[in-house]
């Protein structure tokens, strides 16, 4: 089965949340005489790339990266282009809901962009709104990913997306890359590491087709 890899590539040079501190990846240990190896260490902002929140991003209670289940992070999944809609939020009129019903889903994934921003940060991404956490909610999604940087705008002071996927006990994907990928339903996983105290985590986001 094909496997399509959703993740950004993270390097200096990956656009990052504004004021956000770069990626640096450290080398303390190289091979030469007597040291067989070479060794590392990243300094990396949780919400670098292709990441899943944890419920501590928006809940002072809520679990860590190191805490939450993996369930939501694994299984059948629906791609959802989402590209014609005009406003700053995707709103409810613009998702075909009996077609996402019919997906039999419970992991929503929405693609925003034609093409990825992956040079520069955008400033502009479409968030999603409220009212579509909460009508995913109600219908058992319990993992809504997108393309674009964060479900809210980034001026956003309420949060108002990310309190509505807490209230529905969802978990979040945000900065996919869906450029390469069709429409439809597909496996997911993208498992975030069991970092202790994280609010979010980098994970390796990918596809997997589903046998017809
Ligand atoms: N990807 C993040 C973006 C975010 O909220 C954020 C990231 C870094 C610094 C500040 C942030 N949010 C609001 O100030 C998120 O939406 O979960
Ligand atoms: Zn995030
Ligand atoms: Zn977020």
């Amino acid at each position: 089965m094909r496997i399509i890899d959703i993740s950004q590539r993270l390097d200096a040079g990956t656009p990052l949340w504004p004021g956000e501190p770069a990626l640096a990846v450290r080398r303390h240990a190289e091979i030469g005489p007597g040291c067989p190896v070479n060794v590392g260490s990243v300094h990396l902002a949780l919400h670098s790339g292709t990441h899943a929140d944890a419920p501590l991003h928006y809940d002072a209670g809520g679990a860590s990266s190191a805490e939450t289940a993996l369930d939501p992070y694994i299984g059948r999944c629906v791609v959802v282009d989402v590209r014609h809609a005009a406003g700053a939020a995707v709103e409810t009129a613009d998702i075909d809901w009996s077609a996402l019903e019919a997906a039999k889903a419970p992991r929503v994934l929405l693609r925003t962009y034609d093409c990825f921003p992956h040079a520069a940060w955008d400033h502009d991404f479409r968030a999603v709104s409220a009212e579509v956490i909460r009508r995913l909610g109600a219908l058992g999604v319990v993992l809504v990913g997108t393309d674009a940087a964060s479900l809210d705008p980034e001026t956003s002071k309420t949060m108002d997306a990310h309190h509505a996927v807490r209230a529905a006990d969802m978990r979040i994907l945000e900065g996919l890359v869906l450029d390469d990928v069709v429409p439809g339903v597909y496996e997911l996983i993208a498992l975030p590491l069991p970092l202790a105290g994280a609010d979010a985590s980098p994970v390796r986001a990918v596809l997997r087709e589903i046998a017809a």
